[in-house]
């Protein structure tokens, strides 16, 4: 018996080498970044082999050596996490290493490293102050509802003004959202102040597009020496002076010169500077005020109306949701009683198609960048401190392990077999996970419920007879947005017929 255990030496050789033979495999894996797609060309890294819109080539890599992958962006290593679980794992569990945001040329130069998307530390603070406001003036409540109700009116005026005629909805919809969070951070007398207000609605998306142009920059800063201002930094920076200095500050000037600290997010965060005056090393400062509510404005706006957007030209397409959409809307309120955010407890069917579209649409394909804030090993690779981390939202969002036919819309599968209750999925994240996830969230659901289903209830929408549907394509940016397209609002309770396309 006991010869059986006595290993000859050929046994003894091959199992040693074996050993080692693991051992190296293991510490080269362990010591390995996670793969790549491809060869990292100095300088420029795998920017050479990114597509103008990479979101199939970002899926495509991520089914083929997922569920890390590591691409070199310029100068910058970035790791791209695919799956609910790889993205729930770093930033849930390991939550202390992931939530921070990279240091790139736009959020330095831009951003001057303040507000909520900071690569500092001073996030968290700006977090909790930044949440204890939005909280105290109501987010997801009553008074946060009235806003939303003033910007839907105002909507609503302007389609009806319209006269059924083929419009681009984008613009209008863009202006009532941005009044909303306008009046939130600068109170209510703003509104009143209509040509200050519409600058700085376009002042917001201008600065947004043109984001979008100097993005490049984030990974390549040296091109900003090359002639002529390719990249439009030149323009960024100037609208962001103008938004910043112009109005963002002046508001501030204005409520430090009075004496009474009304309620609005600038008052709100000037009463915290005033408490945490003595503390010199404080984050809660004017400089860091005047970046949050630019960041505010910059991520609250975009994205709720954009995803409005992508709403009307998914209803379009899916006349049958709609017609299913305005039945719930009919049996539950009727078509005079104007929806209400506590109706979302009845309007499931309407609410399965708010979240369907988000889901289809995922205009925040990689979320915003996180940051790793030390070296850690990560699903047996190794992630360096500063790597820019990538979470795709598009590989749990289109994800058919989870959703089964993630291309097709189909609110149905937001709802129990009765039709009756919501199906709650954990992969259900179009606002991000973990403590970075939307800060907007409560305000950005109850604005699409009830645009949403005031729109329903009031038009009928469609294209001209013999014009064909708007494409579904979307246009890469930092949300995705659809092609620009036309639409006709037609009231239920009019007479009038949709404009004929022009011969
Ligand atoms: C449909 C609408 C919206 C979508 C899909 C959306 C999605 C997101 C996503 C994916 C992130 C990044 C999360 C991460 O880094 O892990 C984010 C961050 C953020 N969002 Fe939203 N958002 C929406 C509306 C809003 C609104 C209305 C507001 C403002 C009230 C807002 C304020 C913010 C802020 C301040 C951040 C940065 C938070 C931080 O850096 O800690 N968002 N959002």
């Amino acid at each position: 018996m006991l010869e059986d255990f006595v290993l000859n030496p050929s046994t003894a050789i091959i199992l040693i080498s074996s050993a080692a033979l693991l051992t190296i495999y293991g510490m080269t894996k362990r010591s390995h970044l996670p793969p790549s797609p491809g060869w990292s060309l100095p300088v420029i890294g795998h920017l050479y082999m990114m597509e103008s819109n990479p979101r199939k080539q970002f899926l495509d890599w991520g089914k083929r050596l997922g569920p890390l992958v590591s691409l070199k962006m310029g100068s910058h290593l970035a790791v791209v996490l695919y799956g609910y679980d790889t993205i729930k794992e770093a930033f849930v569990k390991h939550a202390d290493v992931f939530s921070n945001r990279p240091k790139t040329f736009i959020t330095q130069i831009l951003g001057k490293d303040k507000g909520f998307v900071t690569s500092t530390n001073q996030w968290k603070k700006q977090r909790k102050v930044g949440s204890e406001i939005l909280r105290h003036l109501g987010l997801g409540s009553n008074v946060m509802e009235e806003k939303v109700q003033e910007g839907i009116t105002e909507l609503i005026d302007q389609l009806d003004k319209s006269q059924c005629a083929l419009i681009n909805p984008r613009r209008l919809i863009s202006l009532s959202i941005s009044r909303i969070i306008t009046t939130l951070v600068f109170g209510q007398d703003f509104r009143y102040k209509d040509e200050q207000m519409a600058e700085c609605a376009s002042l917001i998306g201008d600065q947004v597009s043109l984001l979008e142009g100097a993005a490049v920059l984030n990974f390549l800063p040296f091109l900003r020496h090359l002639p002529g201002d390719i990249f439009k930094l030149q323009k960024v920076l100037a609208t962001s002076e103008k938004l910043e200095e112009d109005l963002i500050a002046k508001q501030i000037q204005l409520r430090q010169e009075s004496s009474d600290l009304s309620e609005d997010f600038i008052c709100c965060y000037l009463k915290k500077i005033r408490e945490n005056g003595k503390k010199q090393d404080s984050a809660i400062n004017e400089e860091n005020l005047v970046m949050v509510v630019s960041n505010l404005f910059a991520a609250g706006t975009e994205t709720t109306c954009t995803t409005l957007c992508w709403a009307l030209l998914y209803l379009l397409h899916h006349p049958d949701v709609y017609a299913k959409c305005y039945r719930d809307i009919v049996s539950h309120l009727g078509t005079e009683t104007r929806p209400r955010a506590k109706d979302q407890h009845y309007l499931k069917y309407i609410s399965a198609t708010i979240m369907e579209v988000q889901r289809i649409s995922s205009i925040a394909p990689f979320s915003l960048y996180h940051s790793a804030s030390r070296d850690i090993m990560f699903k047996d690779y190794l992630i360096p401190k500063g790597t820019i981390i990538i979470p795709s939202l598009d590989s749990v969002l289109l994800s058919e392990e989870v959703w089964g036919d993630p291309r097709s819309f189909r609110p149905e599968r937001f709802l129990d077999a009765a039709g009756q209750e919501l199906i709650d999925k954990e992969e259900f994240i179009p606002f991000s996970i973990g403590n970075r996830a939307c800060l907007g969230k409560a305000l950005a659901k109850m604005e699409l419920f009830l645009f949403l289903t005031s729109l329903v209830q009031r038009y009928t929408i469609s294209v001209p007879q013999g014009a064909s549907l708007p494409s579904l394509k979307d246009r890469f940016g930092l949300s995705c947005s659809p092609l620009p397209f036309e639409i006709c609002f037609v009231p239920r309770n009019s007479s009038s017929q949709p404009a004929q396309e022009s011969s």
